[in-house]
């Protein structure tokens, strides 16, 4: 069974007397352990496509089943604590909070877990250990560098274990060398630990460190790849 699975998906938007369709009709399977990396022209509806995998939209049409449960009618409470043991999210900039520690921040979504104070700190400093930062958890945002700042996002997203990790451009704002470190923790997150990602990303060169591309053009998929 697909561990990510869309059935005719369609999503759409009025603006005024315009209707956009950034998803007509698109279906889609990713199997757990799968690292898929999804392109297109700005506007398509890539990270429409992410906040429906991540429960934070809902489709006009379809299904859309996610670590064997089916989120597309769950209400708003389930919804949270589903995504809350299930999802985890990697962001273009990593939407620290400015005035928590590197710890503190991964630490957050700990919090809506039912996990001993022993059990969360072991979660915490392995998420940061996974990134490399055990150093740097009593930093602030503030002193760390971009790279590192993102790195505390990417251990942020893996701390509740989730199922599904999604990441909307997780290396568009960084430099190449930071980008390159941080495409190599994500191979690394995929091949070590087993996480099955699904990452929106512009550049090309980034697109090809997944294991299956995908692009996305005019509400539908055009074209699957799959690397060997
Ligand atoms: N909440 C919304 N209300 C109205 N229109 C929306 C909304 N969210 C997205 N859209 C429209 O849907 C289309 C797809 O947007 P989306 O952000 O998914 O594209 P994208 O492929 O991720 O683009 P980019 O590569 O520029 O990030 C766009 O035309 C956008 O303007």
């Amino acid at each position: 069974m697909p561990l990510v699975e869309l059935r005719r998906v369609s999503k759409r938007f009025t603006k005024g007397d315009e209707t956009i369709v950034p998803l007509d009709d698109v279906s889609l399977s990713i199997q757990e352990g799968e690292f898929v990396s999804l392109m297109g022209p700005s506007g398509t509806g890539k990270s429409t496509l992410l906040n429906l995998v991540s429960g934070i939209d809902r489709p006009d049409a379809g299904e859309i089943e996610v670590a064997g449960t089916e989120i597309t009618n769950l209400s708003r409470s389930r919804l949270a604590d589903w995504r809350a043991t299930n999802l985890g999210y990697i962001f273009q900039t990593h939407n620290l909070i400015p005035v928590l520690t590197a710890y503190e921040n991964v630490e957050l979504p700990t919090l809506l877990l039912k996990l001993s104070a022993s059990e969360r700190r072991q979660r915490v400093e392995l998420a940061l250990e996974a990134v490399g930062l055990s150093d740097r958890a009593d930093h602030y945002p503030r002193q760390l560098s971009g790279g590192q700042e993102q790195r505390v996002g990417i251990a942020r997203a893996i701390v509740a274990h989730p199922k599904v990790v999604v990441a909307d451009e997780p290396t568009g704002s960084l430099d190449g060398t930071t980008s390159a470190q941080v495409q190599q923790l994500l191979q690394r997150l995929n091949q070590e630990l087993g996480i099955t990602l699904l990452m929106v990303t512009h550049d090309s060169e980034v697109a090809r460190i997944a294991t299956r591309q995908l692009t996305l053009d005019r509400g539908k998929f055009l074209e699957a790849v799959t690397m060997t």
